[in-house]
């Protein structure tokens, strides 16, 4: 499996935040958000394979209870199926962080899902092919409502960049069959000032909605470094 890195960092997003956990990125993505903020997991893939013992040897010599997989897609490769096979039979707790367009039959403790909005999709003239690939691929109900339905646990996590993307989120709720408290609101953005800048308009619209709000906090703690 190509990995572009591994590393060991507190959850800073959704209900576990805070939680001291064992990361694994994934490289390679078959979206292309214009805000991604691991554009060398996606954008420009970077990493070499690892095989999947060595990555639960890692996850386990950290000593952390907690493992996060994440990307790029981590759901893209078919080896995710085995690694999180092997991830189970440690007793470790898994989240995978996915943006729920591939489904997989996996095993995993927490599911946490981040449909990708309209506006994430990359400029048309700069990314011709990748804005009609994105944006083809982007929002599957059925695949995100099966991967709800075999998950133990979840959480939904938007990214918004502006108030025109309210009703879009209220609709994808809608489709997607999930109280309000299961939704994570998180603003776009990788730096401090951003995140202050959101939190003002996006707080209120998310909790008069039933949403939780969430503040990037691996940003506010480490700042937007790779490895965190
Ligand atoms: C890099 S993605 C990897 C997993 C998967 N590809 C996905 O998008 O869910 C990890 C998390 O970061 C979020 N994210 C990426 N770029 C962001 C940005 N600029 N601002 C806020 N959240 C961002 C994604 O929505 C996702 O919840
Ligand atoms: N600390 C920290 N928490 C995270 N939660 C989700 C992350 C991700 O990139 O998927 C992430 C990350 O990259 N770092
Ligand atoms: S789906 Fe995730 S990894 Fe892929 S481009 Fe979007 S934010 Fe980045
Ligand atoms: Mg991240």
């Amino acid at each position: 499996m190509r990995v572009a890195e591994t590393f060991t960092s507190r959850q800073g997003e959704g209900k576990l935040t805070g939680v001291e956990s064992f990361f694994v990125r994934t490289s390679g993505c078959n979206l292309r958000c214009w805000f991604c903020d691991t554009p060398y997991a996606s954008w420009n893939p970077v990493g070499e394979s690892h095989s999947i013992d060595s990555l639960v040897q890692q996850a386990v010599q950290s000593g952390c209870r907690h493992v996060v997989l994440t990307g790029g897609e981590p759901l893209l490769p078919e080896s995710c199926v085995a690694l999180t096979q092997q991830f189970a039979a440690t007793g470790l707790h898994l989240t995978v962080e996915t943006a729920g367009t591939i489904f997989r039959d996996i095993a995993y403790d927490l599911l946490s899902l981040s449909p990708k909005l309209a506006a994430s999709v990359p400029d048309a003239s700069d990314h011709p092919r990748w804005n009609e690939l994105h944006e083809r691929r982007r929002m599957p109900i059925d695949t995100m409502r099966r991967l709800i339905e075999v998950s133990k646990a979840f959480q939904v996590k938007f990214v918004v960049d502006s108030r025109d993307e309210f009703d879009e989120v209220d609709e994808v709720v809608r489709l997607l069959q999930v109280e309000p408290d299961d939704v994570w609101i998180m603003p776009q953005g990788s730096t401090n000032e951003s995140l202050d800048a959101a939190a003002s308009w996006l707080t209120p619209w998310a909790h008069s909605q039933g949403y939780r709000y969430c503040d990037r906090m691996q940003i506010r703690w480490y700042g937007n470094r790779r490895g965190t």
